[in-house]
Parts: structure tokens; sequence; C-alpha cells
């Protein structure tokens, strides 16, 4: 058996409240109702704190696989989020100790995997990519993963003994780079060769099953050789041979010196076996927190001894956890935990965090980050390979952009044979149409991806896949192509059906124009999308952002008259430089039979006196604009969760306190680990 550096967690007094709307003794009063909105939205709404967690104080062990049970909404999740580093809404009190050093939420993140209960993966990647992105981009310490493989060959073969029928993985890592190496034996570990070459998939295009879908999450948390693991419910939603299966390769994983600690949810009796030591909760207070083995004795000195034929997690909670003293669950809750903190087993716990592990925290145990040009050269890979894969999203896109230059083309045909009258009104509608189209639909592109992405960009971000100038360079990078491709066949349909001015330099600034609107048109969905949880209210706020500048875009509003203290919109709005870009390019010195129609058209117009290469360089000052309020806002989106104060030196102060010595209170009485 391979001990990986053993770590500690140990927390002591962890508290967790939030604020919540406070309600009247009538039930509603500062909270609901519209009478509660107004006031709230006045900044007059009474709020309270909602104590989540009380005082909790233990230790999970390396080695050894620890479970969070207890019935719902008595804190489990939030514990486990506190103690990774993702709960960041409320406020806590209390210390966090690894081997006896000071630790927070943030230090955590760098030590620890995580798996969440929604397994966020991107659904065209297949689950071997998935688990071989976890190894490129978080690689591990080499010592370990050399030290991995090398035990995984007998974890592997120890696990196809358990369950039969199962193809080797191990001998498939032979000869392949360490990241398929690393997968294959993951993919063997976790049971995942029948699936490994399917795509993940969504609700819209079914992939792998919920159950494989759980696993390969873990299984890219478990190839970082993280020496701590935390999982939210890894066994919910699996039948119960495919739980017993993630348990078992759970115990595993712990089995080899790592520290894994994982909610669980009803478990059988045999998971329950698997379990080396469990922490109950009861209304955010620990009830039992002790070796596994314990829990049936000290259930029968409270009163309710388990029978010899019940699962003792079951008995807990209906014998226990709900029916004790038949007092309400508060008092329960307070009831029993008094009684843990009296017993021998709540002494051992305190015990054991008076004397944690003490060992430091070595260098190689922080996970660690591929270099900026690796993470850049596989997002982009990745990014080109997912527009491939979403086909049917490209072509659309493509095919959109034919339909609407055919579709201007042919209403507009041959405007330039017709009435001058005529031609002043079709061309200027054709071209305000153009430019708007340009815009928005490029807009309403990356709204559409990107909402669906934008889970993906959080867990992976969060998770320490990447940095965001890697993701957003190769987001750009994959990007540019189609956003000047797509208004090239738009606009060399359009132009030349519509009868525009046959003038090549003429037709590659109308070009440019439109690939200008593109561009900014990406970049502004891009702010929009990542700006909002939810594309209901991206839905919302673009109309108010984007029809005030297609009124002032210059041909609905004679801008140069229209009301002055809001004439301001159009100096931002992309539609009015594209529009009036394509309108001094067709109009500037037009002639039609002879008679010079384009000037006094123009000045009729009132478009301003910038020229055609000014509007296109505003349009791409705009551009740049919305580029930077894009990336500032999927920065913001990448904290989210973590103390804004959090930085490159708060992240090396956390691992100099990691690596120091431990506190002062536990130097003495530690236990130095082998
Ligand atoms: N940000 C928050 N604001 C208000 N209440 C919250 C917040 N976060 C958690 N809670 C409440 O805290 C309690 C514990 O929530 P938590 O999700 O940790 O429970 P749980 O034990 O994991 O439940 P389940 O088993 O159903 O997932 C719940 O009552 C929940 O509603």
């Amino acid at each position: 058996m391979v001990h990986e550096a053993p770590l500690m967690v140990s927390f002591e007094d962890l508290s967790y409240s939030v604020r919540v709307r406070a309600r009247s003794p009538g039930g509603d009063g500062g909270g609901g109702g519209v009478l509660g909105g107004i006031r709230e939205r006045m900044g007059k709404a009474r709020y309270e704190d909602k104590v989540i967690l009380h005082g909790l104080s233990g230790a999970f062990r390396p080695g050894r696989l620890t479970a969070i049970l207890g019935p719902s909404g008595s804190g489990k999740t939030t514990l486990l989020n506190l103690l990774a580093g993702y709960e960041s809404s409320g406020t806590a009190t209390g210390s966090i100790w690894v081997n006896g050093r000071p630790a927070t939420g943030a230090s955590m993140r760098l030590l620890a995997g995580y798996v969440s209960q929604d397994d966020v993966i991107l659904p065209t990647q297949t689950v071997r990519e998935a688990i071989e992105m976890s190894i490129r981009l978080r690689p591990p310490p080499l010592s370990q993963a050399a030290d991995a493989q090398a035990s995984l060959a007998t974890a592997v073969d120890g696990l196809r003994g358990a369950e039969e029928g199962r193809g080797g993985g191990a001998e498939k890592g032979k000869g392949a780079g360490p990241a398929e190496a690393g997968a294959s034996h993951a993919i063997a570990l976790l049971g995942l060769e029948r699936c490994q070459h399917t795509r993940v998939g969504d609700s819209a295009a079914k992939g792998i099953s919920g159950g494989e879908r759980k696993r390969t999450a873990i299984a890219q948390e478990w190839v970082t050789q993280a020496p701590i693991l935390f999982l939210d419910e890894p066994t919910s939603g699996l039948d119960a041979h495919s739980a017993l299966m993630v348990t078992r390769q759970l115990k595993s994983i712990a089995d080899r010196g790592r520290t894994v600690v994982a909610v669980v949810h009803q478990p059988s009796s045999e998971m329950f076996e698997l379990i080396d030591d469990l922490l109950v909760l009861l209304d955010g207070r620990i009830v039992y927190f002790g070796e596994r083995a314990g829990l049936v004795d000290y259930v029968a000195g409270l009163g309710a001894p388990c029978g010899m034929y019940s699962n003792p997690a079951d008995h807990v909670f209906n014998a226990v956890l709900f029916s004790y003293g038949g007092e309400g669950a508060p008092d329960r809750a307070v009831r029993l935990q008094g009684e843990w903190v009296r017993s021998a087993g709540g002494a051992a716990m305190r015990a054991l965090i008076e004397r944690p592990e003490t060992a430091p925290v070595r260098a190689s145990q922080f996970r660690r980050t591929s270099p900026p040009l690796t993470q850049l050269r596989y997002l982009t890979w990745r990014a080109a390979l997912n527009a491939r894969r979403n086909r049917l999203v490209l072509g659309m896109r493509l095919g959109q952009a034919v339909f609407f230059g055919l579709l201007l083309g042919l209403i507009f045909l041959n405007t330039d044979g017709r009435p001058v009258n005529v031609q002043q009104q079709n061309f200027s509608g054709a071209m305000f149409f153009m430019s708007t189209t340009s815009f928005l639909l490029s807009v309403l592109s990356v709204v559409n991806t990107f909402s669906q992405e934008r889970l993906v960009f959080l867990r992976e971000s969060q998770g320490g896949y990447y940095g965001l100038p890697a993701y957003f360079l190769s987001k750009n990078i994959v990007e540019l192509p189609i956003q000047v491709v797509t208004p090239i066949i738009n606009s060399v349909i359009a132009y030349w059906l519509l009868g525009l001015r046959q003038d090549g330099l003429k037709y590659v600034l109308f070009a440019l124009t439109c690939i200008g609107l593109n561009l900014c048109g990406f970049s502004f969905g891009l702010f929009l999308a990542s700006s909002f949880k939810d594309i209901s209210a991206v839905l919302v706020a673009l109309p108010i952002m984007f029809l005030p500048a297609l009124l002032f875009g210059g041909l609905l509003v004679n801008t140069g008259n229209s009301t002055v203290w809001l004439r301001w919109i159009q100096w931002i709005s992309p539609i009015k430089y594209g529009y009036t870009s394509m309108m001094k390019n067709q109009f500037t010195g037009y002639v039609v039979d002879g008679r010079p129609i384009g000037d006094a058209y123009l000045e009729q117009v009132n478009l301003g006196p910038f020229s055609v290469g000014v509007n296109i360089a505003f349009i791409l000052v705009l551009s740049f604009i919305a580029w930077v309020a894009a990336y500032l806002s999927l920065m913001r989106l990448a904290r989210q969760g973590r103390s804004p104060s959090f930085t490159k030196n708060a992240e090396k102060h956390l691992r100099q306190q990691l690596e120091g010595p431990p506190d002062p209170r536990f130097a003495q009485g530690g236990k130095e680990m082998d």
C-alpha cells in the first residue's frame, strides 16, 4: 500500500450563518408580499441571521473514508462546501487546521479535490477526454503519479475481483503518454471502460448515464492525486449496485492514504460497512462523529438498540434522529449534541483535535496547474473540437448568413436601377437592416452558447483547471474565424444582389463594417451572458440595452434633431456607426443619371461628420470596450464563491502557512506521522 503524505483536516467551533429576510410576528412582516418587496427595494426590509451550523468540532482522518449523514436540510452540504472553500455567501466563525496548520476554505482549495452534486462537464467531451483534460491541465506531481500508477494495477485487480466481468484498464495505459496512461487507470478504477468514448451529453443530447457522469467527475478529481477529496452526494441517484461500486472505489482511494469525505444519503448495509468514520448531523449540530463501528453501541447507550438485521444507518434515522424524546427537531438536536459531547466518543474526538497529525504539508501536495501556454493550446483545441461537434449550431450560423444575405438581396434586388427616391429609401432600409442583423445575430449566438457553457466555465475555473486569460483567449481564437467568415458570406451575397456601388474598395469597406459589427456583437453578447446568472435575465437585459441603440441607429430618429439630453445614446450605438459607415460608403459622391444625389441626401439624413473609416474605427473601439467588459465580467464570475480579497499574494501566504510550523497549540501535543 502506498502512503501518500497523509493530511488530517480538523475544525473547532465551526459556525456558519446567512442573512435572511426577517419574518414578522404575523408571519410576513418585513419579508413577503408586495409591501415586503417595496420595503426591501427601499432598503427598509429587516434581516436576521439564520444559523446553519452550530459550533461544529471534529477531525477527518487520512486513510479513512468519512461519510456525513443527516436528514435533508441538516447542513451536510453547507459543512462540506465550507471546508472545501466553496461557501462564501454567509459568515463563518471557528478554526480549521490541516495537520495542525491554520487553514481556511481558500487554502483548502489549494489542497483538496471537490466533486459537487451536479457534476458539470462539457457535454461534447467524451469520458476519456474529460479525464485526460484534468491530468493535462492539473498535472499530478510526478512522484505521486508514478506511485499511484504503480499501486493502481493492484487496486484495479482488487476491484476487478470484486466486480466480475469488467475489462482491464491498467494494461491499456502501458506505452501511452502520462495523460492517456493516467486516464486509463482512472477509467479502470472507476469502471468506465464501456463508456470511455461516449460523449458526456446533457438534457438536450443524451450521453452517458447519471452514474457514469458521477464516476467521471470523481475520476477527474482522483487523477490530480489531491490528498483530500470532498464529495457531495456521490451516490445519490444511482442504483444500489452502482452506489456500492462508487463507495468501494472511494474506500480504495482512501485506503491509499487520502482523506476522503463524502455526503451520503441512505447508505445500504453493504455501503455502510465500507465507511470508516461517520459524522451525523441534525439541525446543524453534530450528534455523532467517530468510527462507524462504534455507532451501534453508541445509539444503544441512548436507549435505541439496533436489531441484528437492521441497517444501522436507517436505524439512526428512524429511532434516534426523528423520534428521540418526542420533542421538536431543534430541541432534539441540542439534546443529542449534549449527549454526544458528554460521551466517551465525544471525548475521543476532542483528544484527536488536540493531537492532530503534525507532518508538514509538502509543496508537492498543492494542486498544480499547467503553464498558461499549455492551457491556451489545450483550450483552443477543445473549443475548436466543441464547435465542430456542435455541427448543427455551426451549420445554422453559416446558414443564417446565407439566408439573411439572400433575403435582403432578393427583397431589395437591383435597387440601383430604380427611381432616385426608391433607391434612397431602399438602400437606407437595407443598410439599417444589415447593420442591425450583423450585430444582433452575433449577440444572440454567443448568448446562446455561453449560457450553456457558463456553468462549465464556473466549475472548471473554480476547480483550478485554467486561468481566465487562457480561457478567454482560446474562446476568441476559435470564435474569430466564425465572426469573420459569416459576415463575409452574408455581405458578399447581399452587396451584389442589392446593386450597391460596383467598386472593390467600397465592398471591402462594407464587409469590414459588417465584420466590426459582428465582433462588437460577440464581445457584447459575452459580456451580457457572463453578467447574469440565467438566460431569462439576459433576455430581459438585452432589449433594454439594445433597443435604445436601435432607435438611435440613424434611421428611425433624426439623431441631430432628437431630444437633446438623450442624444448621447447615438455615440454608444454600434448600429449607428455601422449604418453611417454603410450609408456614407454608398452615397458619398453617388450619381444617378448624371445627377449627384448622394451628398445632398446624406446631409438631409444628418448622420454626422465622420467618414467611413472613422465610423469603422468607432465600431472597433466599442468592440474593444465590450471585450474588456466581457473579460472583467468573466473575472467576477470566476471569483464567485471566493473572497474578493483573494489574490496571488494571499495564495502565497496561505501556502506558507500550510508549509510552516503547526499552530503552537499543537506543537507539543501533536503526533508526527511516518
Ligand atoms: N444561502 C442560504 N440562505 C438561506 N438558507 C440557506 C442557505 N444555504 C443553506 N441554507 C439552509 O441551510 C440548511 C442546510 O442546507 P444544506 O444544503 O447544507 O442541507 P443538506 O443537509 O445538505 O440538505 P440535503 O440533504 O437536502 O441536500 C437548509 O435549511 C437550507 O435551506
